[in-house]
């Protein structure tokens, strides 16, 4: 097993930046909806604590972030003025959008910020060589500062130009989120207050098998929802009916059911489970026990049973991380399941970390976001880390000490 974070890094706290133009790789890739207006400001409003830091020690902020897969080519919606604006309204302060993020034009805006100022550069993948970590663009990213903030938890899974190529040209430290979020990740995967269990759910196996593999070592007990659950019910035997089963993952799945029993972690299947037809809107559904799925129909959520035995196992735990819906949250049908987990854990009295993604997105929906100790803004970064493995933009940044 390894540790999260080998190395305590330099955070933004250790580095004099006043009147110092100052890089910050936020992650400011946010949902947008059909209309291409933001749909959800989560990461915008995660962001304020290290740009207000900066701003009231009297550095020249210049922030950057991508949004979309753009893939390296100017798309319209994909412009972070819409993220400029909404992040002026939250600062209370002005938020200039550049035009683009390399450049004359863009070295000549940077060169007359006065202190306290900020400056958003334009999406970072309209340029092929974001994607590719490209030096020769890290490097001209660089010279537009004096130091480099990485604050984009979201983004530090990737190997992105921004994200672990900056760093090898200026001195590089964390932003207030990414310290936050990797200390959050970091108490409860090593110091645990115990008992500590862990709730895996989410469509896919395959998904998160990295994820189960890691965290078997770690909790007390291992609580199974979602699609997934399908391929740990046939792996015990049962039939699954209709369920989609991941039958190159069976022998993955025995391997964390042996790990489970060697270690003495109770490993929890739902007991029952909510079938429907089709995964749709309005497709009758039915509680069925889940030794007993009938031919034909596929598990959409852990049925009522399931839940209390759930939430009975959480109520007594002092630790809980959260990944992955416990069935087809987006529609109502499927949902009740994933709210009542969400209920659960908003009441309970120890440590709740919900680990991003659609799960983060549940909890927003089900208005429980401010009851839990901490929702992660990473999706895939948050699935790393719980699978112990190192964050590339987190290895990048200089160690904690150094001069
Ligand atoms: N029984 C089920 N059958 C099919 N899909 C399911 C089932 N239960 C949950 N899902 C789906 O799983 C999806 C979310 O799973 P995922 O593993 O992506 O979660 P996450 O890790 O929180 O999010 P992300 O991958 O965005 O970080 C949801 O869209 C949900 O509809
Ligand atoms: O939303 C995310 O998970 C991050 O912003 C990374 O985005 P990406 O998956 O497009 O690299």
């Amino acid at each position: 097993m390894q540790n999260v974070i080998p190395r305590r890094k330099k955070t933004v706290r250790e580095i004099d930046v006043r009147g110092r133009r100052v890089l910050v790789r936020a992650d400011f890739n946010v949902p947008l909806d059909e209309e291409g207006a933001i749909a959800d400001d989560t990461r915008i409003r995660a962001s304020l604590p290290t740009i207000n830091y900066l701003c009231e020690r009297g550095a020249r902020v210049i922030l950057c972030s991508h949004l979309g897969r753009p893939k390296g080519e100017i798309v319209e919606r994909l412009r972070l003025t819409l993220v400029a604006n909404r992040l002026s309204a939250l600062l209370g302060r002005p938020v200039v959008a550049l035009r683009d993020c390399i450049g004359p034009e863009v070295e000549s805006a940077v060169a007359t910020m006065s202190d306290g100022d900020i400056v958003l550069l334009e999406n970072l993948r309209f340029h092929p060589e974001e994607k590719k970590g490209d030096p020769a663009f890290a490097e001209e990213l660089a010279g537009l500062a004096e130091a480099y903030v990485n604050d984009a938890f979201g983004a530090s899974h990737r190997t992105d130009a921004s994200i672990v190529g900056v760093p090898d040209y200026l001195p590089a430290v964390a932003g207030l989120l990414l310290e936050k979020e990797i200390g959050v990740f970091t108490r409860i995967l090593e110091k645990p207050e115990r008992p500590f269990a862990a709730v895996i759910g989410g469509a896919k196996v395959s998904d998160k098998l990295e994820v189960l593999d890691n965290i078997i070592f770690r909790v007390d007990r291992l609580l199974i929802g979602g699609g997934m659950a399908a391929t740990f019910l046939a792996s015990r035997g049962y039939r699954t009916g209709a369920s989609h089963i991941e039958t190159d993952r069976l022998d993955a799945v025995r391997r964390v059911e042996e790990n489970a029993e060697r270690r003495g972690v109770r490993l929890i299947l739902p007991r029952d489970v909510i079938v429907t037809e089709k995964l749709e809107a309005g497709a009758p559904a039915r509680t069925v026990a889940s030794t007993e799925i009938p031919d034909g129909r596929v598990i959409a959520d852990i049925g009522p049973a399931a839940v209390d035995e759930f939430s009975r196992e959480l109520g007594s735990v002092r630790t809980v991380v959260w990944n992955g819906p416990m069935g087809v949250f987006e529609l109502p049908e499927f949902a009740e399941g994933t709210r009542r987990i969400a209920a659960t854990l908003a009441t309970l009295d120890g440590t709740t970390v919900i680990g991003g993604g659609s799960t983060a997105d549940a909890v927003e929906r089900f208005g429980l976001t401010d009851q839990m100790t901490h929702v992660s803004t990473g999706g895939g970064a948050a699935l790393t880390v719980l699978a112990g493995k190192p964050l590339p933009g987190v290895e990048a940044l200089d160690d904690a000490g150094t001069p």
